[in-house]
């Protein structure tokens, strides 16, 4: 399957969203160096400190999904090796979660992407079984089913999914322009003749 972000990073996307996009709170991000997810959100609404939520998340999302994941931050380990080996059987693309998860090397080892406010050996209950399929809020944006979500290094992006085509096609349309200045800054041009601005003060 294609990324389904067309390959764009979150800086791009969130620039050519014309505002439509949403980035999580910065606090929110990868749990190991060079995870990147990219697809519709299946949404899962728990409580912090349990994880059946997700565990039933895992056996109901459709493949090509990305979790998301409100456990209102909860300092636990939500997740780890053991879910993450259980999505990928699933064709489940990662995790954004508003709480903690575990095992980040061995998921790291995985190539599986997740996304996380908190990184914490402490453990979970096993006893609320959450919602899907609903508005949630994680890293201070609320995220609805079928949203894009798109997370890299620099963090979490939500374009909502009446925004997706217009948005990716105008990120294609920027990263050729930045490809034209990129070429023209390393043959000397300043960015600021590039993009005619100020050269001092009073200027
Ligand atoms: O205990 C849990 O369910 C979370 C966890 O560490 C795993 O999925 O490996
Ligand atoms: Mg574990």
């Amino acid at each position: 399957m294609t990324d389904a972000a067309r390959g764009h990073g979150t800086a791009t996307l969130y620039e050519a969203s014309a505002e439509a996009a949403r980035a999580c709170d910065p606090a929110l991000r990868a749990a190991w160096p060079g995870a990147r997810v990219a697809g519709p959100a299946f949404t899962v609404q728990g409580v912090g400190g349990d994880n059946l939520a997700l565990h039933r998340a895992v056996a109901e999302a459709p493949p090509g999904s990305v979790l998301v994941a409100d456990l209102q931050g909860a300092r636990h380990g939500h997740w780890g090796e053991i879910l993450a080996v259980a999505a990928q059987q699933r064709g489940i693309r990662g995790l954004v979660v508003e709480g903690g998860v575990r095992d980040t090397a061995e998921q790291a080892e995985l190539d599986f992407p997740v996304f996380a406010r908190h990184i914490t050996v402490v453990g979970t209950g096993k006893d609320h079984p959450g919602r899907f399929d609903v508005p949630v809020r994680v890293g201070d944006v609320v995220v609805r089913p079928g949203d894009l979500v798109v997370g890299d290094a620099d963090g979490v992006v939500v374009v909502p999914a009446e925004a997706v085509p217009g948005t990716l096609d105008r990120a294609d349309a920027r990263v050729l322009a930045e490809q034209r200045a990129l070429e023209a800054i390393r043959t000397g041009t300043t960015t600021l003749e590039y993009y005619g601005l100020p050269t001092g003060p009073g200027a």
